[in-house]
């Protein structure tokens, strides 16, 4: 992931809404929109009310291309299950807070084992209890809406907590936005502090991969300048 430091700001399809019988075309579309990662969306149907996929199809897929794989873990126990998303080539693991409330210790493992680690929290989650760990990250991912399922509206109470956030980072760090990250919201989401943003329906709804990645960074720069 450091390697895509000064890349930023970056568009991170979420691999929730691609097409599932055609993925290795689907990337290919990604790449050809020049992606710079893929976010792989990790649900147990425990964690959160719906299931994805896991470590065997992130394993395949890391065979289709090397773009980074930024992995959001929405599992109840990513303690136990981290090293198969190591192990499945991985460069960025990022687990919930609260679903490892003291996650220190878990972050460093992630760390150690080469990956980048990252803390996502959920809306309703204040910045308060992530603030102990913000320099152990490399990433945080701050949720726009409830995790389990794409097409969700934006939730507005994330851009305070991007801004509040982004005062903690440092600038090896990246911050997140995930949910609902479309044409209309990812230019306030860039305003209060974000660099990375996780685009599912924004993107695979769409016809054409490039047009929808590149608008989206238009906005950006609209917004930003
Ligand atoms: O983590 C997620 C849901 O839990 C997805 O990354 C997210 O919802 C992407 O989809 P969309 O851009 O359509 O909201």
């Amino acid at each position: 992931m450091k390697s895509l430091l000064g890349k930023r700001p970056l568009i991170a399809p979420s691999m929730l809404k691609c097409d599932f019988a055609n993925l290795h075309t689907d990337i290919a579309r990604l790449e050809a929109a020049n992606a710079p990662l893929l976010h792989m969306d990790v649900m147990d149907g425990h964690f959160v009310p719906n299931l994805s996929y896991g470590a065997l199809v992130i394993e395949k897929i890391r065979k289709c291309t090397d773009l980074p794989f930024d992995a959001h873990l929405m599992i109840s126990d990513p303690e136990k299950y981290y090293q198969d998303y190591v192990n499945a080539g991985c460069d960025a693991i990022t687990i919930h807070i609260e679903a490892v409330p003291e996650p220190g210790e878990l972050l460093e493992k992630i760390r150690a084992s080469g990956c980048s680690p990252g803390l996502v929290l959920n809306p309703d989650t204040p910045v308060e209890a992530i603030k102990p760990w913000i320099s152990a990250c490399d990433l945080v991912l701050v949720m726009s809406v409830n995790p389990g399922f794409g097409g969700q509206k934006f939730m507005p109470v994330a851009l305070d907590k991007l801004s509040a956030i982004k005062e903690l980072l440092r600038d090896d760090q990246f911050l997140s936005i995930d949910g609902g990250v479309a044409l209309d919201t990812i230019g306030e989401c860039a305003q209060h502090g974000a660099n990375l943003f996780v685009c599912g329906s924004s993107i695979f709804d769409k016809d054409d991969y490039s047009e929808a990645v590149s608008g989206l960074l238009a906005e950006i720069n609209i917004k930003t300048r």
